[in-house]
């Protein structure tokens, strides 16, 4: 295996023709050394002696300091780089417990719930369990992918049990009778990745946590909680909100780390015009292919985290067809990853990385999450990954065994990328973000409450456990029918399953299947709120380099049929949005203009898709659809401007629409830097006349119901973030405004009107009045 060499890497990728101008920033963070601690005196020898056999000769400070506390039945949160090994940290006490609480005839004394947010992890800790070689250790998963034999093997016999929160909630939870024997001998539960529960979904999944935690107490345990997560600020803040407990952080990492040169890379400008003669850059896909096609003929192991399902496909096939032309036989060592691959494939392909068999993987980041895949040397972005807590995480999966490691982010052409290639300080030198979610969001309580009275009655002394909006939820839930209310508790007595009224990915719906006409073949699944945009009839779908195109949706059946075909074009979904104020919430003026935070009603419907010619983009062609309107409640930050200020601003009348937008659009492009959301998370509306404020309105608003606390963190950081958004706009180097700084790619209007010049007359007005600090 070739050993990186960070500069002539680096002077080999921006010494290629083209490519000159790319690197806007190189940094080579230095290496650290290991500190070590000895094995703890408590620690059965079986289990030390399997570590020490497994390769591991002593732990690391932050490794024996969890396990310690955690051992004395502290509730910790471990947070510390990629590759620190947090798995140890939580598998001594876990495993401890087990090995010495066995019945004399071998019976389960001790049970450990593992719980990670993908499969894919947790089939990666199955495997580093199973690798301990402990004789007695009985392990098995539950999860969407386990046989039911497998899984009645787990309940009756696992003392090592890993899950998800998704079956922890359907499955376990719901039947906690049958596993009664398990949640009667729970001693840890392990979340594992737990940066990954925000925005919403950590909003549920905190629900379920406490959920567990009063089924766990109806059989007598009462489990201490480890958790594991990736560099996050406060994270004693966040892991106590998840859990409900009082959580201790461990953060002083003691694992070594070898040097990282952190590059940022800015794509060229292409020839030819984007969407209303727009300069545009090369794709950030287009030129991370280049750069991993360099690296995997250099037989650097590579992984390209490309934030689409679509991108992930394009650059494993564009790379596969440079390697073509340069050394064919490295073609079979590049492939795609992404979520909707079925199992096996996604087990195959991570062995094949794992084993060396492939030199360079294009991943989404279902790729992201804790897989141990060592060996690795670079890892490309293509495009910021939302959070500076993602952004480490992903690099850090470069140059594990304390060896170099190259981490680059390649910029899309979108207002926050070309932010942050330009001002490295506010991607390298500012704290990673706290974790945001608000577990009181009453859209996500209300159907957790009657999933726990459905479990068992729920009584007055269990509320506290579920926050302090839980009385009242209760009760609206009783007024509703939903829950009834009996001398014992509250009772859950309809007819359907409680647990399916909590929808905890908000999916907004079971998963669409692409089926294949002809043979009946399921290729894979998009998320159904996703299946309008995406697999509409018309669609082009590209599934392992081969493309497909959508012939019809069900939306009743959750099925979409595609045909192959080759298509000279990909499609684009275009959607209208409307947006109605329920309630102002918080508010706060800013001279004469307001900034509100509320809830609000957004309407939108997907109403045509676009044609757009390989790889040109230029648009061929637009076609209309017949789909439903979807409606979201949720919460939103809006600012107003009244006429009297717009009067005195010199801009006409007619430049306001185009301003307004263009100002939505940055705004939204600059959000993930204050709240950990990417702009998919976020949406926005903004009018030059909106008929609830009668005045000029920008909003931004959450992609979920009830709310995701991001617009929440944007009112709060509201002075900070839209003087950013103000300066990328205009110190944006395009004329009339470009994907950079004002134009949106997930824009209803065709990015039409867009007024850049105006955006920032506007944001000046509105910023005049702002808070100075
Ligand atoms: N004390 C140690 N000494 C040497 N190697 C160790 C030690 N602890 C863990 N390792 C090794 O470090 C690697 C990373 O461990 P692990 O996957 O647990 O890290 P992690 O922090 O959970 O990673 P992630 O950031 O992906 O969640 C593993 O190969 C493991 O065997």
């Amino acid at each position: 295996m070739t050993v990186l060499d960070v500069d002539s890497v680096i002077a080999r990728l921006s010494g290629a023709p083209g490519r000159e101008d790319g690197l806007t920033h190189l940094e080579v963070l230095p290496a650290r050394e290991a500190r070590h601690a000895e094995w703890p005196t408590w620690l059965a020898p079986s289990v030390r002696d399997a570590f020490v056999a497994a390769g591991v000769p002593r732990p690391w400070t932050h490794q024996r300091e969890a396990a310690d506390l955690a051992h004395a039945g502290g509730h910790v949160v471990v947070s510390t780089g990629t590759a620190s090994g947090k798995s140890l940290a939580y598998l001594l006490p876990a495993l401890h417990d087990v090995e010495t609480s066995r019945g004399p005839k071998g019976q389960r004394g001790a049970g450990v719930l593992y719980l990670s947010p993908t499969k894919a992890l947790a089939q990666d800790q199955l495997a580093g369990v199973r690798r301990l070689g402990l004789e007695h250790l009985r392990v098995g998963t539950h999860d969407g992918d386990s046989t039911p034999e497998q899984r009645e093997w787990t309940r009756d016999h696992a003392e090592y049990v890993l899950t998800n929160p998704d079956m922890l909630h359907r499955s376990l939870l719901p039947g906690h009778t049958r596993w009664s024997r398990f949640f009667a001998s729970l001693r840890y539960v392990v979340v594992d990745e737990c940066h990954h529960y925000r925005g919403v979904f950590g909003a549920h999944v905190a629900q379920v946590l406490r959920r567990l935690r009063r089924v766990a107490a109806l059989h007598g345990a009462h489990p201490t909680f480890v958790l594991a997560s990736a560099t996050v600020a406060d994270p004693e803040v966040s892991a106590g909100r998840l859990t409900g407990l009082d959580v201790v952080a461990v953060t002083d990492d003691g694992s070594p780390r070898g040097r990282t040169a952190v590059a940022l890379w800015e794509p060229p400008f292409v020839p030819g015009v984007g969407e209303n003669g727009a300069p545009t850059r090369r794709s950030a896909a287009s030129e991370v292919a280049d750069l991993m096609t360099d690296l995997v003929v250099d037989r650097v192991r590579t992984l390209a985290f490309v934030r689409s399902r679509r991108g992930v496909e394009t650059v494993a096939a564009a790379c596969r067809r440079m390697l073509a032309e340069v050394d064919p036989s490295l073609v079979d060592q590049v492939a795609a990853y992404r979520g909707g691959y079925l199992p096996e494939e996604r087990r195959a392909l991570e062995q094949a990385l794992r084993e060396g068999r492939l030199t360079g993987l294009a991943a989404t980041n279902a790729l992201e999450l804790g897989i141990d895949i060592s060996g690795l040397d670079a890892v490309l972005l293509a495009g910021f990954p939302g959070t500076r807590a993602a952004w480490w995480q992903q690099v850090g999966r470069a140059g594990r065994s304390a060896t170099d490691a190259l981490g680059v982010l390649v910029a899309r052409d979108d207002p926050l990328d070309t932010y942050l290639v330009h001002h490295p300080e506010a991607l390298l030198g500012a704290p990673v973000e706290a974790n945001v979610f608000d577990p009181d969001n009453p859209y996500v309580l209300g159907p957790h409450l009657c999933a726990a009275a459905a479990e068992s009655p729920l009584r007055l002394v269990d509320l506290p456990m579920f926050g302090p909006a839980a009385r009242a939820a209760v009760d609206a839930l009783t007024a509703g029918g939903l829950l009834r209310r009996r001398p014992h508790g509250w009772f859950w007595t309809d007819r359907r399953r409680a647990s399916d009224l909590a929808d905890i990915r908000s999916t907004g719906g079971p998963p669409v299947r692409l089926v294949e006409d002809v043979t009946g073949r399921v290729l894979g699944t998009v998320d159904h709120s996703a299946s309008h945009g995406t697999a509409h009839p018309g669609a082009v779908y590209v599934h392992q380099g081969e493309t497909w195109l959508v012939r019809e949706l069900d939306l009743d059946e959750s099925v979409a049929v595609v045909v192959r075909d080759d298509p000279d074009y990909s499609t684009s979904a275009r959607e209208v949005v409307d947006i109605e104020i329920l309630a102002e919430r918080e508010a706060t003026a800013w001279g004469r203009a307001r900034l509100s935070l509320g809830q609000v009603r957004v309407t939108h419907q997907v109403v045509s898709f676009l044609k757009r010619r390989i790889p040109s983009g230029d648009v061929i062609a637009e076609e209309p659809l017949d789909l439903p309107e979807q409606t979201l409640e949720t919460a939103a930050v809006w600012w107003t401007l009244p006429p009297a200020v717009l009067e005195d601003s010199g801009l006409a009348a007619t430049d306001l629409p185009g301003a307004a937008h263009a100002a939505e659009h940055a705004s939204i492009g600059l959000l993930p830097l204050f709240a950990t959301c990417d702009r998919w998370d976020i949406g926005g509306v903004s009018t030059a006349l909106h008929a609830d404020t009668g005045m000029l309105t920008v909003f931004v608003h959450d992609g979920h119901p009830g709310g995701a606390g991001f617009a929440e963190r944007g009112y709060a950081a509201a002075a900070a973030w839209l003087q950013a958004t103000r300066d990328a706009i205009a110190s944006c180097g395009c004329a009339e405004g470009c994907p950079s700084c004002v134009q949106s790619p997930k824009c209803g209007n065709q990015n039409n009107p867009l007024d850049k010049a105006g955006a920032v007359v506007l944001l000046d007005l509105l910023l005049a009045g702002a808070p100075r600090d």
